[in-house]
């Protein structure tokens, strides 16, 4: 919770301004009907009906106007300071994970990852614009009733008002927040794996026609969504039934007030209007009190969620940036792994591997499924760091390369090309964002791209569709190695680059990578034969082990 608010304090300002309209509001809301009893009070003692009547009906309007737009200005601040803060927090949220990425994305956890960046980060609203700003009004609203009713009938009716406000701010919405346990962040979750699932089954339709497992994929949807609704059924439940005791509450202790300052006018300690004042004053004043017993049903949610969001901000990278002020920028003359040793977590994947690329060459790396092969390509591109031995780019420890100078020294097209859902052209400038069209042409033209590209109705503006599904996988493939050219690195680290291709854009490939040779050194994994028959030297992978 301090760390939460730690953010917020750039938009202490704003909170200033929201809880003092806050507090003036409810000092409104509670004040017209201690107003009225006071008139009502002075025309009973004095009789004097029309002018009494005349000007608390003035001061009467000017207050509901009041507390309307005090009530909006607090909301508004509210809000504005919530918003702000949680594009602050996606910030930070999305800085972190540029630290962490891609061995954070890469791994088993991810699924979490993106709920913590969508939906816990929403989550955080509550906190910001309904629990910070509400506490701190009921707060000084509790001094501010104490005061009054101190003032107009002594110490005992002050003191009762404080215990029931603690009662009804505090121990409710603690004893509501206990009673709902863990049922909001299961209902989360319930809700999160469900829309995993719908969208799962929209990806893998194909499959499921072709298995005929619609009705075993519905059945399970009804599953999911009969758990979903008893869980918030049962979380409503509690909401409904904390709201039902609260009201019982106040009204409990509204009265024990009225009791309590009836047995004080009988005792004499008070006179009659001040046991009415207090009484009425009560009665009207639990408003910013009720509003944090609302909270308890969402607190451990709210909390929880801030909690994972902070995780991630604390998280540790495994691959530290290096500046471009602290690191080399040495000019490509090869990359090479010396006795490296490599695993992800616990299982070994590089056991003491060794290889060499010089510039112009073409390196090819053969092996079975799973033998680690993109695994050193992911180590060349510095995504993880080495557990023994050292990647070297021209004679320099990765680890000490600027990680700027790496990424201009390095183009890597991995199996799996992604597409932006965003035009052809923009999908390929990330590669290079101040290319020409001349440019992009070239490149276009080296991946066998071009000729389908103008074939599009809006040529390089073309759209692509959503997941890029629009596309075969040899377009996408194509698109991939001409975002590669682009770039326009020494290095060329290519993962299966024509696994989708049919011969003749195979061949196309190929040529433009045995006629740029000389240009950049290529790092060529496949399993094709045809494919790594360009290559000047070919290595073979075996468990971990380079031959
Ligand atoms: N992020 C990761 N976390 C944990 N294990 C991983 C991760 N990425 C890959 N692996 C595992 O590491 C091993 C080597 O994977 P890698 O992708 O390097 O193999 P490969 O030789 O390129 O295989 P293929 O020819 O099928 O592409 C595999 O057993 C794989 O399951």
């Amino acid at each position: 919770m301090w760390r939460m608010l730690g953010l917020a304090r750039p938009l202490a300002g704003w909170m200033v301004i929201a809880v003092a309209c806050g507090v003036m509001g409810f000092c409104c809301a509670t004040g017209i009907p201690v107003l009225a009893a006071e008139a009502a009070l002075c025309i009973f003692e004095s009789g004097a009906l029309a002018c009494t009547l005349s000007a608390t009906v003035a001061i009467l309007t000017i207050m509901a106007v009041a507390r309307g737009i005090l009530h909006f200005i607090e909301q508004r601040c509210n809000h504005y300071i919530a918003f702000r803060l949680l594009a602050h927090v996606r910030d930070l949220v999305f800085s972190s994970l540029r630290r962490l990425t891609p061995a954070k994305l890469a791994g088993a956890d991810r699924g979490d990852l993106i709920s913590t960046v969508t939906a816990d980060v929403e989550l955080l609203e509550v906190f910001y614009a309904h629990t910070i700003s509400p506490i701190c009004i009921a707060t000084l609203m509790a001094c501010v009733m104490a005061s009054f009713l101190g003032t107009v009938a002594g110490l005992l009716p002050a003191v009762f008002a404080l215990a029931s406000y603690a009662l009804v701010g505090a121990a409710v919405p603690m004893l509501i927040s206990r009673a709902s346990g863990t049922g909001g962040q299961r209902s989360r979750n319930l809700a999160g794996a469900l829309s995993s699932f719908v969208l799962d089954s929209l990806r893998g339709l194909n499959e499921v026609l072709q298995f005929d497992a619609g009705t075993q994929r519905l059945d399970e949807l009804g599953e999911r969504s009969a758990q979903l609704v008893k869980t918030q059924r049962k979380l409503r439940g509690h909401a409904g039934r904390g709201q039902a005791a609260t009201t019982g509450l106040i009204m409990v202790l509204s009265c024990l007030q009225v009791l309590l300052c009836l047995h004080l006018v009988q005792t004499g300690s008070i006179n009659p209007e001040g046991a009415v004042l207090a009484s009425v004053a009560t009665f009207s004043s639990f408003g910013p009190f009720v509003a944090l017993a609302n909270l308890g049903s969402t607190l451990q949610g709210t909390l929880a969620a801030g909690r994972r969001v902070i995780a991630v901000l604390d998280e540790e990278p495994q691959v530290v940036d290096v500046s471009n002020k602290d690191g080399a920028h040495p000019a490509f003359s090869g990359i090479a792994a010396e006795h490296v040793d490599f695993s992800y977590d616990d299982e070994q994947i590089l056991d003491n591997a060794s290889i060499a690329v010089e510039p112009g060459q073409i390196v090819g790396i053969q092996g079975r499924s799973g033998s680690g092969k993109s695994t050193l390509c992911r180590l060349f591109m510095r995504f993880w760091d080495v557990n023994k031995g050292r990647v070297a780019l021209s004679g320099h420890d990765v680890r000490g390369v600027a990680t700027s100078a790496l990424r201009d020294a390095e183009a890597f097209v991995e199996q799996d090309t992604y597409l932006f859902h965003d035009s052809i052209r923009d999908n390929l400038l990330i590669a290079k964002p101040d290319a020409s069209d001349k440019e992009l042409e070239t490149a276009c033209r080296a991946a066998s791209v071009h000729d389908f590209i103008m074939s599009l109705p809006a040529g390089y503006d073309t759209m692509i569709g959503e997941l890029g599904d629009t596309l075969s996988g040899g377009e996408r493939q194509r698109l991939g190695l001409a975002r590669a050219f682009l770039h326009d690195a020494p290095l060329l680290l290519l993962d299966e680059p024509t696994s989708n291709l049919d011969s003749l854009n195979e061949g196309q490939i190929l040529r433009t990578l045995t006629e740029q040779c000389g240009k950049r050194a290529v790092v060529l994994i496949s399993h094709r034969p045809s494919t790594m028959s360009i290559a000047d030297k070919t290595y073979s992978m075996d468990s971990g082990r380079v031959s």
